[in-house]
């Protein structure tokens, strides 16, 4: 099995598939190997029984011909179905129908007697709608509750944008060849996938360098080596002084959560900046975070100045106020690194380009903002895949945009886009949005550069929930940071 931690896009998937074809392994050899993979797929968790193999009218199709012919070699009882004429077959596919030597049935078998469903309708290029006979076929399927085996994705699922077509089938398994694809990750498709197997069958790793992919899952490979590792010379400001901006008195919660996540990711001194109303409410809940007053944004900049503070992360509880919008220009004026999250991000509502522009004009320090789909909405208007528009958004605002969500998508300016995997549903909860932002901003404050401290945060925050369980609340979060960089560390 290869896994590979790169996502292609149908276009790039083509390429691979040309690739190789013109580096000697022919289309047909190709084929052979993708059905056989998937045949021995289905034998190592399935035990021989009875198959029911559905085929369509292109290559995907054609893998289902080598499926069936492998597991009848194998002993398995198989029913062939064809959505299409089979005449129609064309190019490869044909080829491998003819290689077919039971028969092929063009209307549904009885499927209550049928162990196994092999979806060989469509792949990852599908876009558009079900036609209502398929759509039909599979409500058969899927009240007689057989398991399905889907090649390359559930039919119906857009291998680029993770759409799907309500009628699609949900797979046990899916097994798709040589790399996964966006919508293996992205929801909705992501939840019709069922366990993904990512088989070889015989595309060289090194066309890689020629596609050269720029959408990755999230995981340690990526960015572990960016992790800081301290050193005896190391003192707390040399691990990054970072200041937490604090709401006020009634919401003042949030940046408690995200500055104890902060220290706990990283950064050597975290200060919350508190209006002087509030100030002894913070005070009294933190400990190790320090705290200072102050009135205005002007004061506030010149001391982040004076302190040479590297990272601000603003928003969280912050109010939706003159004082945030005054508070978020201080900071993007400064050459510190910004995280802009919650209120931070919704303050500019109704005139988001001025923000972006504050982004595109800033000097030093790079920024990142992590809204929520609705937070997003507030400011951009794209339309498309999670991915596409976190893309869109990264261009349009010069910012690393993070965009949460179970299939949170973190994505660069450059185009780069990492898509994460690991966050249960147990994050969703009160102040998990903050424990995100601090343990982002405590990775920047650390000097991880602000990608990779986006992604590594979000791999991290899915770990904690998962760490933690059924009962998370955000409090919870900062307590299993330790040992998540701990094992992170015994990676490096
Ligand atoms: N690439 C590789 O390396 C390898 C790929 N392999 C396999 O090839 C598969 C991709 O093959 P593929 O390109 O033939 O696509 P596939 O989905 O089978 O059929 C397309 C057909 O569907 C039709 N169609 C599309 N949308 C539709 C709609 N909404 N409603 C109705 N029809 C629609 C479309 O018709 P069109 O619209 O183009 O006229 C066309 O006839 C891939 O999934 C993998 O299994 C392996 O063999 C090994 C090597
Ligand atoms: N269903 C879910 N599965 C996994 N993670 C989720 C889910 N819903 C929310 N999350 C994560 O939980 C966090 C919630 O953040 P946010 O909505 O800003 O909450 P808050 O503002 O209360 O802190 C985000 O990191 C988000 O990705
Ligand atoms: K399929």
């Amino acid at each position: 099995m290869t896994a590979g931690i790169e996502l292609l896009t149908t276009t790039q998937m083509y390429q691979a598939d040309r690739l190789a074809i013109e580096g000697g392994v022919p289309g047909i050899i190709l084929m052979e190997a993708a059905g056989r993979g998937v045949a021995e797929t289905i034998q190592d968790y399935w035990e021989t029984g009875s198959c029911l193999v559905i085929c369509g009218p292109g290559n995907n199709g054609g893998d289902g011909y080598v499926i069936a012919r492998h597991l009848q070699e194998e002993g398995w009882r198989v029913i062939l179905l064809s959505t299409c004429d089979p005449e129609k077959l064309s190019g490869d596919a044909a080829i491998m129908r003819s290689r077919w030597e039971g028969p092929t049935q063009s209307i549904a078998a009885d499927p209550l007697k049928i162990d196994l469903v092999v979806d060989a309708v469509f792949g990852a290029g599908f876009s558009g709608t079900l036609a209502p006979d398929i759509v039909s076929l599979f409500a058969t399927v899927k009240a007689a509750k057989i398991p399905v085996v889907a090649v390359d994705v559930p039919s119906g699922v857009n291998g680029n944008t993770g759409a799907i077509d309500p009628g699609s089938l949900n797979a046990a398994m899916t097994v798709t060849f040589y790399r996964a694809k966006p919508g293996h990750y992205l929801y909705p498709a992501r939840a019709s996938c069922g366990q993904l197997e990512v088989i070889d069958i015989g595309i060289k790793d090194e066309y890689l360098e020629t596609i050269s992919p720029d959408i990755f899952t999230n995981t340690p490979e990526i960015w572990k080596s960016n992790l800081h590792i301290l050193q005896p010379s190391d003192h707390k400001y040399s691990r990054g002084h970072l200041v937490v901006v604090g709401g006020g008195i009634a919401s003042t919660g949030a940046a408690r959560i995200a500055s104890r996540c902060s220290l706990r990711a990283g950064a050597g001194a975290v200060t919350v900046i508190s209006p002087p109303s509030a100030l002894t409410t913070y005070a009294v809940a933190l400990e190790a975070v320090m705290v200072r007053a102050c009135s205005t944004a002007e004061e506030f900049l010149e001391w982040v100045e004076g302190k040479r503070i590297g990272t601000i992360l603003i928003g969280p509880g912050c109010g939706l106020s003159d004082r945030t919008v005054e508070l978020v220009i201080a900071a993007l004026n400064s050459p510190a690194d910004v995280i802009l999250d919650a209120d931070a991000l919704t303050v500019f509502k109704d005139n988001p380009d001025s923000l972006f522009e504050l982004i595109r004009n800033k000097k030093h320090g790079n920024c990142i903002m992590t809204p929520h789909e609705a937070e997003f909405a507030r400011l951009f208007s794209f339309d498309g895949s999670k991915m596409d528009r976190a893309r869109q958004a990264a261009d349009r605002s010069n910012a690393i945009i993070l965009l949460k969500g179970a299939d949170t998508v973190i994505a660069s300016p450059h185009g780069q886009v990492v898509i994460n995997h690991n966050a249960p549903a147990n994050l969703a909860t009160a102040g998990s949005g903050d424990a995100l932002a601090g343990i982002i901003a405590g990775l920047v404050s650390a000097k991880m550069s602000v990608f990779y401290a986006a992604a590594a945060a979000a791999w991290m925050h899915g770990e904690a929930g998962t760490s933690v369980g059924p009962g998370l609340i955000a409090e919870d979060i900062e307590e299993v940071i330790p040992a998540i960089l701990s094992d992170l560390h015994d990676l490096l």
